[in-house]
């Protein structure tokens, strides 16, 4: 048998199989029309590269025709050469030409080959020098065009789209096709019909395997919804560059109220994570140094810039974490006893607003800066179960009967296991998820829900501190953020402004507490307005100098932590027995001057 029957049997049984034959040329077999259909494939595919080639050779054919057929038509050439740089120049923009320098760069292109063409017209090509005009102009002007960003990125997607069919059939998402793709900053974006039967989880549960056969790093794709939300479409985004490579300065509070939603951090696609805590409970889970206490600085930013919300913390990390926010923090709990304290607390204050709005005929606890919602930010979760097992039941309570009264919890923990979350609904309760990264694929579901991992909240490919996917009534798709970075000085300048404006709890809260230590005095509590103090405040004021007492000073003579006193000192000048003289400086209304 021939070398050739030998092999056209051979590409015979591997179509039979299912496989595509492989073309090998060598010198005994001519297969002048497949190496004429490969060299014609390759000056298509790299069209775009060998573009300047082309137009070379265009230049010159045209050039040697129209020198023999109509050379007196070059002042017409050089005329429509000068209209048409001068429009791309101008106008460039309508044609895709968004920057200036691609403009003028289409400007000159168009005039020198004209001008080239027009002298070829009139004189011929070999006129000398003309035939080394063209070829040393013509390497000169395709230098910046080879060199063009924006033009090999979309080369590049080009190539890719092109390539779908194939890379589809290998992920095992076969008959879905692109329908439009674009070349962005960051790398590019395409939108796909799925085939039947085919859905969105069906291609994120294939991620790796479409970045493998892209040929891309491990993390840079990203599959979401189309906007018009159609089950049978989906955007890929294929990152060259990750937008979140550099931490991200915090641009201060995007809120002042608790009923506006917190922004967290820039998505990828530079639009805001926002999230809305009002009537919310709240989990934000991640290993050791992935950015949990970051992001908790984030949000204590924005909470203490809202004049509707007290801000209760535990940290039983003796307070490292929270306690740069202390000045803003009405109780800070920093011992396993106090925050059962805490907590038991704040199932009181719970209980007392929902009797108090029934008592007034209403549904749900608005707030506003004379009735605020009350957030407990709780820092390491695990170790509140783990040292106070007996606040289980109060966190539970605020976990299922918060929401309506506006107390609500915000849990940080590394893992929420049902052992580190206690044993009750706590988890089950929370309806905000920010995932940092985690370890291990399984606590993906943990933290953010059963399923989740497979829906393709891959938390656990997170690369770098600070960034998060956030689960939330409005954010159902994982989408990666990077939580806005918070420096020491800034949490330290924020903490100082905000602590002016935190409001007191409630009348209705305050009276039930009243009540509770009076009912029971065993329970140890931070007392928010000791006598002693009071007493303190009072002859400090009394004792000022004209130009006041600093609020530094007064917190040393009366021992009051600084919102306590902010909040007696603001009482004291609505009810006119004290004056604010300067910055953060007061005396008595009435002292002897
Ligand atoms: N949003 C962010 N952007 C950039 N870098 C960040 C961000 N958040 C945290 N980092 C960096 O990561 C380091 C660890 O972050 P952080 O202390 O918040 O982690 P953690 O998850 O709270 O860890 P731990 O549980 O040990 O407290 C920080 O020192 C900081 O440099």
């Amino acid at each position: 048998m021939s070398r050739t029957r030998q092999m056209r049997r051979h590409a015979h049984k591997m179509r039979r199989h299912g496989l595509q034959p492989v073309v090998i040329i060598d010198r005994d077999d001519k297969f002048p029309d497949v190496a004429a259909v490969l060299v014609a494939r390759a000056l298509w595919r790299y069209r775009s590269e060998l573009a300047p080639v082309y137009l070379v050779a265009v230049l010159a054919i045209s050039g040697a025709v129209l020198h023999v057929v109509h050379p007196e038509w070059w002042p017409w050439l050089l005329g429509a050469a000068t209209v048409a740089a001068w429009a791309l120049a101008i106008f460039g923009e309508r044609v895709g030409l968004v920057r200036r320098i691609e403009r003028l760069y289409a400007a000159a292109v168009t005039m020198s080959g004209g001008a080239w063409l027009t002298a070829a017209t009139a004189l011929g090509v070999t006129f000398q020098p003309l035939p080394q005009i063209l070829v040393c102009g013509g390497s000169v002007l395709a230098v910046p065009w080879w060199a063009h960003r924006r033009r090999r990125a979309k080369v590049r997607v080009d190539r890719q789209i092109a390539a779908w069919p194939e890379i589809a059939q290998a992920v095992g998402l076969p008959g879905s096709r692109a329908q439009s793709a674009v070349a962005d900053v960051w790398g590019w974006r395409a939108r796909f019909a799925l085939a039947r039967g085919q859905t969105i989880q069906d291609v994120m549960a294939k991620i790796p395997a479409i970045e493998s056969a892209l040929g891309t790093f491990r993390g840079a794709v990203r599959v979401s919804p189309t906007r018009d939300e159609k089950a049978n479409r989906f955007e890929l985004r294929v990152l060259d560059t990750d937008p979140h490579a550099d931490a991200i300065p915090w641009p201060g509070p995007s809120v002042s109220s608790i009923t506006e939603p917190i922004d967290l951090g820039p998505f990828e696609d530079a639009t805001s994570a926002r999230v809305l805590l009002l009537r919310r409970h709240g989990l934000i889970g991640g290993v050791a140094g992935s950015g949990k206490s970051g992001g908790i600085n984030v949000l204590m930013g924005n909470l203490s810039a809202c004049r509707d919300v007290v801000i209760w913390a535990i940290d039983l990390k003796r307070g490292m974490e929270l306690q740069p926010w202390a000045s803003c923090i009405d109780r800070l709990a920093t011992t396993p006893e106090q925050a059962q304290a805490m907590l038991r607390d704040a199932v009181t204050v719970l209980e007392a607003r929902a009797e108090w709005l029934t008592a007034n005929g209403r549904r749900i606890w608005d707030p506003t800066p004379e009735l605020p919602a009350l957030i407990i930010v709780v820092d390491e979760y695990a170790e509140l179960a783990d040292d106070a097992p007996d606040a289980a039941g109060d966190t539970d309570s605020i976990a299922r009967r918060g929401r309506a009264v506006a107390v609500t919890l915000v849990a940080a923990t590394q893992r929420p296991t049902q052992k580190a979350m206690g044993k009750g609904a706590v988890r089950s309760q929370m309806d905000v998820r920010v995932s940092f990264r985690v370890r291990e694929r399984k606590d993906v579901d943990l933290i953010l829900g059963q399923g989740m991992l497979n829906a393709g909240w891959h938390a656990h490919t997170l690369n770098a501190p600070g960034k998060f996917l956030l689960s939330a009534p409005e954010h159902d798709t994982p989408r990666r953020g990077r939580a806005y970075l918070l420096t020491d000085a800034t949490v330290a300048e924020t903490a100082e402004r905000h602590a002016s404006i935190r409001p007191a709890l409630d009348e209705v809260s305050r009276r039930a507490l009243d009540e509770a230590r009076q009912t029971a005095p065993s329970v140890p509590v931070t007392p928010s307005r000791d006598d002693r103090a009071e007493t303190a405040l009072t002859e400090a004021l009394q004792g000022a100098p004209d130009e006041g007492l600093p609020v530094a000073h007064l917190m040393m003579l009366t021992q009051m932590s600084r919102p306590t006193l902010y909040r007696r000192l603001a009482e004291l000048v609505k009810a006119g027995h004290a004056v604010q003289v300067g910055r953060g400086r007061y005396k008595a209304a009435d002292h002897a001057r």
